[in-house]
C-alpha cells in the first residue's frame, strides 16, 4: 500500500532524511519512533504531502504522493503534533465546518458526526472547543481527521501530553480503526503504548533507519532472552559477591542469560542450601532495545 524509495529532506543544508526506504500493508499500524530531531515529523509530513522531499520517491495506494499530493487528501486523514482547534466553535460545528471544506452532504456531515461523537465519548459536549481539557481536544482533533472517513491515518505523537486513561482511550480507539481495516502510521515518545499497540515499528536516528520490523522481529535482533531466577536463602547464608544478585521480597533475583547459566546458577543456590522458587522469561522492552540501538 506505501512504497518509499530513498525519501531524503534537506532543510537548508541541515539533512533531516538520509534516504529512507520502506513498504507497508493496508490494515496495520505502523509506529515511528526515535530521540527528540530524528526525523519523526519531517517523514509523516512528507507521507501527508504537506512537504516535499528533496529527492526520492514515494507511492500511496498507487499515487504518486510527491508528484500528486492533491489526489490523496480524500482518503487521508493527518493529526499534526499540535493541532489547532477553532477555540469558538462548538464540536459538532466544527466538524461540520470540516466536512463542508471535504465536500461532503449534509446528511453524510450529520451521520459522521454522530458516529465520531459517540465512538470518541464527545456527545455530551455542548461547549466551546476553547473550554474543552487538553485530551477532549486531541479527541475533537481526531475526530476532525476522520470526518471524512479515510483510509490512511497518519497521526503525530496521537496521545503526547494526555493523562493515562485519555491515552489508552485512544489507544483502544485506534484499536478499533485498524479493525475497520485503516492504516496507521504514527509517531510516539510512549514506547510502551507503540509497544503495544504497533504492529510494525521504525527506529529513526539522526534520519537514518536503524531498525525496521515487527516486535517480534525487532526482538530476534535486538534483544535476547532472559531468565529471572527468584530464590530463597537459608538465614544467614549470602551468595554475594558470587552474583550481581538483588534482593527481591522476601528473598533474591538474579538474571541469566541462557539456560547453561541458569543451571550453574540453580546448582550454586541448592549448594548453598536454597531454593530457586520462580523462573521468570524476561523479553526486553522497546524502551530497552532503544536504548541499546541507539547507543
Ligand atoms: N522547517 C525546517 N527547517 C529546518 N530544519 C528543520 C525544519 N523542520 C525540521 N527541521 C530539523 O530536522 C530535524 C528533524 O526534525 P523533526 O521535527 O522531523 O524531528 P522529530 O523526530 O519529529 O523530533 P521530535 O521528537 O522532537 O518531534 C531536526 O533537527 C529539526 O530541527
Amino acid at each position: 500500500m506505501i512504497t518509499a524509495r530513498s525519501l531524503v529532506k534537506d532543510y537548508d543544508g541541515f539533512m533531516a532524511l538520509k534516504g529512507i526506504s520502506f513498504e507497508l500493508q493496508k490494515g496495520e499500524i505502523f509506529g515511528v519512533i526515535g530521540h527528540n530531531g530524528a526525523g519523526k515529523t519531517t517523514l509523516l509530513k512528507i507521507m501527508a504531502g504537506l512537504v516535499k522531499p528533496t529527492s526520492g520517491e514515494l507511492s500511496i495506494n498507487g499515487v504518486d504522493v510527491i508528484r500528486d499530493p492533491g489526489t490523496l487528501k480524500a482518503s487521508l486523514g493527518y493529526l499534526p503534533e499540535e493541532s489547532r482547534v477553532y477555540e469558538t466553535m462548538t464540536v459538532p460545528d466544527y466538524l461540520r465546518f470540516f466536512g463542508e471544506l471535504y465536500g461532503l452532504d449534509l446528511a453524510t456531515i450529520r451521520s459522521r458526526q454522530k458516529t465520531l461523537l459517540t465512538a470518541l465519548s464527545l456527545e455530551d459536549e455542548g461547549k466551546k472547543i476553547g473550554e474543552l481539557s487538553k485530551g477532549m481536544r486531541r479527541k475533537v482533533a481526531i475526530a476532525r481527521s476522520l470526518i471524512h472517513d479515510p483510509d490512511l491515518l497518519i497521526y503525530d505523537e496521537p496521545t503526547s501530553g494526555l493523562d493515562p486513561m485519555t491515552s489508552r482511550y485512544i489507544s483502544d480507539y485506534l484499536r478499533s480503526l485498524r479493525d475497520q481495516q485503516k492504516t496507521i502510521v504514527m509517531s510516539a515518545h510512549n514506547l510502551f503504548q507503540v509497544e503495544a499497540l504497533c504492529d510494525h515499528v521504525m527506529i529513526l536516528r539522526r534520519g537514518e533507519i536503524i531498525a525496521f520490523g515487527s516486535m517480534h522481529e525487532l526482538r530476534e535482533q535486538f534483544g535476547s532472552l532472559t531468565y529471572h531466577l527468584f530464590f530463597s536463602l537459608p538465614p544467614g547464608i549470602s551468595l554475594d559477591p558470587i552474583w550481581e544478585a538483588v534482593v527481591e521480597g522476601a528473598g533474591y533475583m538474579t538474571a541469566a542469560t541462557d539456560l547453561a547459566a541458569m543451571n550453574r546458577q540453580t546448582e550454586v543456590i541448592t549448594a548453598a542450601g536454597g531454593r530457586v522458587e520462580r523462573i521468570e522469561s524476561h523479553y526486553p522492552s522497546l524502551e530497552e532495545m532503544l536504548v541499546k540501538i541507539g547507543k
